[in-house]
């Protein structure tokens, strides 16, 4: 025994781990880190963390032992190694919540197909074909309910509208109608405990999901048992070219798989797109010239960071810029601190679309690039809201779409305000306190 625990003591002596702090036993530091802060900050703890042990340290988070990177070149190789050196590891609390089956838990071969399936259904012919016009009806739906100096939450208006998309398009489930309104009601309670502390017992957040989770996938199921019946029959109708339909037809997976997978898109396509929308309603009305020139999809993404870091585990000992990863260790990229570091884009808690204006020209800071003919690649690397890798977001497309439409609408049509202060906190996942409550006016008849 003594001689193992000195050959593991030799071999930890010969690793040089990145500095950082390992807090409390078990719980480690994921209390500071977990801390809310203001969603266009990396916050207080990243921020003295990183200036404490620099841009990769590690620390002890959600149970585990874990590298944590803000630097944005090993944040890129942590992603375009995946499955080699790195794999996609996120908390058990999450495969409980989201389902065994779910893309943001599937490792391999599973993981492929899924994502294959996905991909195809939001490939960019249909993107043009269908999603188009479905995500501007949708669109004008929301925005045509909006009465004049009426006040409301914005957040609350923009996920109706993600959610109406993406019921519709998944499982052709209409606006409005009691079932879709009902499983919208479950969502919420849902999404309160994907994000909650994954603590089982009656009356929490979590066991409360869980509750959802089972009800939500009843509705999904009984959809399914009825669109069986209806191609057994010949009885389908055009319109129900959904993703329920496609899966169906085009793959082989379980009932337990396929129901995952549609509980899943349902969450990842609707949460993240509508914070995405109320965050360019926030900064749009807090710059008014920008509002002329619309360059702000990737502004916001960058600003705002709906999503700041994944999770990953190394696969291997991996050795980076002098530093040891162990093998088995969590690795956490965190995309939102590359988007906020001001020696990548000058003055990053500005929100200036301008930035982006001179394609390649990402408000780059010429202190950290030397050569002009590298900055462009340099800076693409430097933006990944979306991921990256063989993981890369399977909407991305489908987001910017819905983002472009929604805002190209409402500045057509509307003037707005905020009704009473709110910001975007990171909790860390971004939400806005009070709903982002704004007052609407008309500029004229909705066109
Ligand atoms: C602004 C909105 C969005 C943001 C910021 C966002 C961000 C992300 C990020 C960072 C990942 C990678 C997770 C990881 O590597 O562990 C991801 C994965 C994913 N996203 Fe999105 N997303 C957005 C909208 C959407 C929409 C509209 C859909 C449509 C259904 C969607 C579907 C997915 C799926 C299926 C994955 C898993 C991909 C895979 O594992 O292969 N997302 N998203």
């Amino acid at each position: 025994l003594i001689l193992l625990q000195n050959l593991i003591k030799s071999k930890k002596a010969t690793l040089k781990l990145p500095p950082g702090n390992m807090g409390w036993p078990f719980i480690g530091e994921t209390m500071g880190y977990l801390k809310p802060y203001s969603a266009t900050s990396i916050g207080e703890f990243m921020e003295q963390h990183i200036s404490r042990f620099g841009k990769i340290y590690k620390s002890n988070l959600f149970g585990e032992s874990t590298i944590v990177s803000a630097d944005a070149e090993l944040n890129r190789f942590i992603l375009q190694n995946e499955g080699r050196l790195f794999e996609c590891s996120y908390p058990r609390s999450i495969g409980g919540i989201l389902g065994k089956w779910s893309m943001l838990v599937l490792v391999g071969d599973m993981h492929r197909d899924m994502r294959t399936i996905s991909l195809n259904f939001m490939s960019n012919a249909r993107l043009r074909t269908h999603l188009l016009r479905e995500v501007e009806r949708h669109t004008l739906l929301v925005l045509g309910s909006w009465k004049e100096n009426s006040t409301f939450s914005a957040q609350d208006e923009a996920k109706k509208f993600t959610f109406n998309l993406m019921a519709k398009h998944i499982m052709s489930m209409d606006p409005g109608k009691p079932e879709t309104e009902q499983l919208k009601r479950e969502y919420i309670t849902f999404m309160k405990g994907v994000v909650s502390a994954p603590l089982n017992f009656p009356g929490t957040a979590y066991r409360k999901a869980l509750q959802s989770r089972s009800t939500i996938l009843r509705v999904i199921e009984l959809k399914m048992k009825d669109r069986i019946e209806k191609m057994r029959d010949g009885r389908e109708e055009t319109e129900e070219d959904d993703l329920l339909g496609w899966v169906l037809k085009h793959s082989n997976f379980s009932t337990e798989q396929i129901l995952d997978l549609i509980l899943s898109l349902l969450f990842a396509g609707h949460e993240t797109s509508s914070v995405s929308i109320a965050l360019a309603i926030y900064f749009l009305q807090g710059c008014p010239n920008s509002v002329q020139q619309l360059r702000v999809i990737s502004e916001t993404l960058r600003l705002g960071n709906v999503v700041r870091f994944v999770h990953r585990k190394a696969l291997k000992d991996v050795r980076y810029k002098g530093y040891d990863i162990p093998r088995g260790w969590k690795v956490l990229p965190v995309v939102s601190a590359v988007h906020l570091d001001p020696s990548i884009y000058d003055q990053p808690q500005h929100f200036n679309p301008w930035r982006w204006q001179n394609n390649g020209n990402r408000g780059y800071s010429s202190s950290s690039s030397s050569s002009n003919s590298s900055s462009s690649t340099t800076t693409n690397n430097n933006f990944m809201p979306f991921g990256g890798g063989p993981r890369l977001c399977a909407g991305s497309e489908l987001a910017k779409l819905e983002m472009a439409v929604f805002i190209h609408h409402l500045v057509l049509n509307y003037h707005w305000e905020l009704a009473e202060p709110d910001h975007a906190l990171a909790f860390p996942f971004v939400d806005f306190p009070k709903g982002l409550p704004i007052r609407v006016h008309h500029l004229h008849d909705l066109i």
